[in-house]
Order: C-alpha cells, then structure tokens, then sequence
C-alpha cells in the first residue's frame, strides 16, 4: 500500500454557480453566468444554473455524503451576487446561507475552504466594465472585506481566485465563458486586475489579522514538444508561458515573463494595464498555491500561428469525455517543476478529476474508468511525496455531477451521481472507493 501522510488532506470541491441554484433566492443579484446561460447558443441545450444541484436548499444532504465519505476539507465558492447584488448596494444576509452551510460542516468535522471568486461577477459590475477596469479590483477588495469579516474566524482556508486564466482568457478572449468577449487586449487587461484584486486581498487578510491560510488557485497545465526537434521545444517554451508562467510567475516571482510582455503586448497589447507598485502587489506572500490539474499539452511550431506560433497535438494517451487526455505523469511532472522552478511553496491540489458517461444501471454507476483516472493521479501526487514534496491536501472534482459551463449538464464530473429530473444523489463506484481511499489513508500499489 501507498500511505499517505497523517494529516493529508482529502476533500472534494464545487462552485456556487455549478450547484447552489436558488438564483434569485436570499436577495442574490444576477452574475454574468446568469446572463451568458440565459443567452440562446451560448451554453449547451440550453442549459443554465436556475436549479443545478439545488444545492442551495439540499446542503444539509450534501454535506451528509461529504461526512460518510469521510473528507476532512469541502472546497466552495461564494456567489458575489448573494453579497453586491446590484451597484451600489450590499446585502450582508446574502451571507446567511453560507453561515449555514459552514456551521454545518464544521458540525461534520469538515473544514470549510471558501474561494472567493469562481466566475460569477456581479452582472452590474461587468456592466461597468467588469473585470477589464481597475475598478473592479477595489470592489473585489471591498467584497473579500465583507467575507472576512463576517466569516474570517470560521473559515481556516481562502483561495482568493478559481483559475484567472480561464476567467480572462475563456471569458474576455475566446468568448467560450462569460461574460463572451473576444478581445485579447481586454482579456490580458482582465488577467492583470484578477492578479492584482488576489494580491491586495492578500494584503488585506494580513491587516486584519486572521489565523487562516490564503492562496491562488491556478490551472496548469504541462506543456511537452511534439518531437524534440529545436524548434518543437521552442513552441513548447512559449506554450509554458502563455499557460502557466503568465500567472506562476507574477504571483511568486513578481514579475511577467519578459517574452509575454514583449510578443504578447506587441501582437495584442493590454499591459498598458500594469501601472509602477502592481507587481509588488500581486506578488505578496501566499500560505499556499492552489493546483488544478487536468491533463497536458503537446505542441509543435507553427510559424502560421500569429500569437505564440504553435499548434497543439493530440497526445497518445485515452481521452476522457471533455476529450482531455488521460495524462497522469503530468501531474507529477507539474508539482516537480514547481518545486524546481518556484521554490517549496505548499501546495494543494484544488481540482483534479474526470468527465466520463456515466450510466445509472440498477440504482448503481460503475464508473471504473474514473476510478482508474483518480488512482492514477493519486499514485503520481504520492511519488512527489515520497520525493519530499510539499503537498498538503488533495480536492477531488467534483464532488456532484453539476453545470458544466458551455457544456451545461452533458458533462459528469461527480462522484456522486444527479439525476437532473428528480435531483436525487447517487454515490458512483467511485464514491465508495475514494472512502476505502480515505480511510485506509492509502492506494493500492
Ligand atoms: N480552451 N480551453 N480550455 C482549457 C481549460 C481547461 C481547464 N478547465 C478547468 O480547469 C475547469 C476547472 C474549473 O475550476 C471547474 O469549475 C470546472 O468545472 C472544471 C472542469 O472543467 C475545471
């Protein structure tokens, strides 16, 4: 058997928009996702987080699974809509269900690890520019005040952004997120305020004083050449930066990356948003990083791409159904080239797991195939362990079955089963392995 160490932290993990419904419940304004679901085209069938997993009056239910599975962490998020739900106005009773949910997990023995921001701005904010304006940073700061000081003493661990690459980057230049744009020069202006809204956040948590932790959550994903041709590991270098650097580094070494601010600026612009100070700021000291881990890229040149000049490839490895490769050394690689490249900052691994599709057969789903997906990137979390590695806890995503952004609810993530009709819960297989994982603090060699 593997053993992992006393005091490892396991959990699992969702978002406020993926699962509360109850949008227009409690004085809850509307976010940008409520806008983009609602838009026609924009998100798969039609689908939107009106309902989700009713989470929202279902908690008590939730966090019973949570306790029979035996986690010691439940990894949410807060709805800023629920606390600024239109310009001007803050609704501290948006907090009341959160005071509930949290009371209810410490109750249970599980600690509350609050994200303060998964991507449901405020709808009024976007409004006013959203997160391409400097304003937002004070307005998030003001929003982080509010949380802290209502529930600072409660909650043992802040993560103060979910993922800023996917919010900018999906969000403000692809368009595939809320709140839809395709502009590139906003979606690298956006990248910087969420980094400097984390960092004054920071700040902020240490003024006040609190005895929690505080941290960032990042998708990163490695990067690997698609031969070893010198021009391929080129592409690769450049995919690295535009995928982690461009937040890895502003974070824990306080500055871009040079060749981002240099044929990024020149092709797109948008850092004209870095004013003197800032990266001082963003670069405050963190308690933790936050790791979403998924899968790995594989690129080669591409002269004809006018951004970074690469193109992806497909690996070789089994894809899961959001046609993701199945890549599990990558994720030691990643925390290996962490410690490496960024030093021995703790770590946890704030999401990791897969979308396959699952079948209810007999009121059971024997979903193998996720548990070999987690399995395998448990054992390469293990071995980074064994080599000393500084990895403190491990959140499975998701908990439930949930709204999957563009894709709605074609996607499962859960290891726990919804039926969207009847909104019931069904463990997986999965559910009832990571509980023997639990308990026996172990994997199976
Ligand atoms: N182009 N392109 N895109 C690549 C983007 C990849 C990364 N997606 C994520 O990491 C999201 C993260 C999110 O926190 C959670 O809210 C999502 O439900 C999971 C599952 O999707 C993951």
């Amino acid at each position: 058997m593997r053993k992992f160490p006393e005091g490892f932290i396991w959990g699992t993990a969702t978002a406020s928009y993926q699962v509360e419904g109850a949008t227009r419940e409690g004085g809850r304004g509307r976010s940008i996702w409520d806008t983009f679901a609602h838009t026609p085209g924009k998100v798969a069938q039609g689908h939107h987080g009106d309902v989700a997993c009713d989470h929202y009056h279902r908690y008590l239910d939730d966090i019973q699974l949570m306790k029979d599975l035996g986690i010691s962490s439940y990894r949410f998020s807060i709805a800023w809509p629920r606390v600024m739900p239109e310009k001007g106005r803050v609704w501290v009773k948006g907090l009341d269900f959160y005071k509930r949910l949290i009371h209810a997990l410490l109750e249970a023995g599980i600690r509350p690890a609050v994200t303060i921001y998964h991507w449901d701005l405020p709808q009024w904010i976007e409004d006013d520019g959203g997160w391409n304006s400097r304003e937002t940073v004070s307005r998030f700061r003001e929003y982080s005040e509010i949380l802290f000081r209502e529930l600072g003493d409660l909650v043992p661990m802040w993560i103060t952004h979910n993922e800023p690459w996917c919010a900018s980057i999906l969000g403000y230049g692809l368009g595939a997120h809320a709140p839809g744009l395709c502009d590139w020069r906003r979606a690298y202006r956006a990248a910087h305020h969420l980094l400097l809204s984390h960092g004054h956040t920071v700040r902020l948590y240490r003024e006040l004083g609190l005895k929690g932790e505080i941290g960032i959550t990042l998708n990163l994903t490695p990067v690997y050449p698609a031969s070893s041709r010198p021009e391929d590991v080129a592409a690769a270098h450049r995919q690295d930066m535009f995928q982690n650097r461009w937040f890895l580094d502003p974070v824990l070494k306080g500055a871009y990356p040079e060749e981002l601010l240099r044929r990024v600026d020149a092709v797109v612009g948008g850092f004209d948003a870095v004013q003197p100070g800032d990266l001082e700021v963003i670069s405050a000291p963190i308690d933790f990083l936050g790791v979403n881990y998924y899968s790995r890229a594989v690129v080669a040149d591409d002269p004809a791409d006018p951004l970074l000049g690469v193109r992806h490839v497909p690996g070789e490895g089994p894809r899961t159904e959001m046609d993701w490769e199945v890549y599990p050394e990558g994720l030691y690689d990643l925390l290996s080239r962490l410690r490496r490249d960024y030093g021995d900052v703790p770590i946890y691994i704030t999401e990791n797991g897969a979308a396959y599709d699952d079948r209810v057969e007999g009121g059971s789903v024997h979903d193998t195939n996720r548990i070999e997906y987690l399995a395998l990137h448990f054992a390469a979390a293990h071995r980074f362990l064994e080599e000393g590695g500084n990895l403190r806890g491990y959140y499975v995503w998701s908990l439930m079955d949930n709204f999957e952004w563009a894709f709605g609810y074609t996607k499962r993530f859960g290891i726990v089963y919804v039926d969207y009709e009847t909104l019931a819960r069904i463990p997986k297989d999965s559910y009832f392995w990571y509980q023997q994982v639990i308990r026996d603090r172990a994997i199976a060699p």
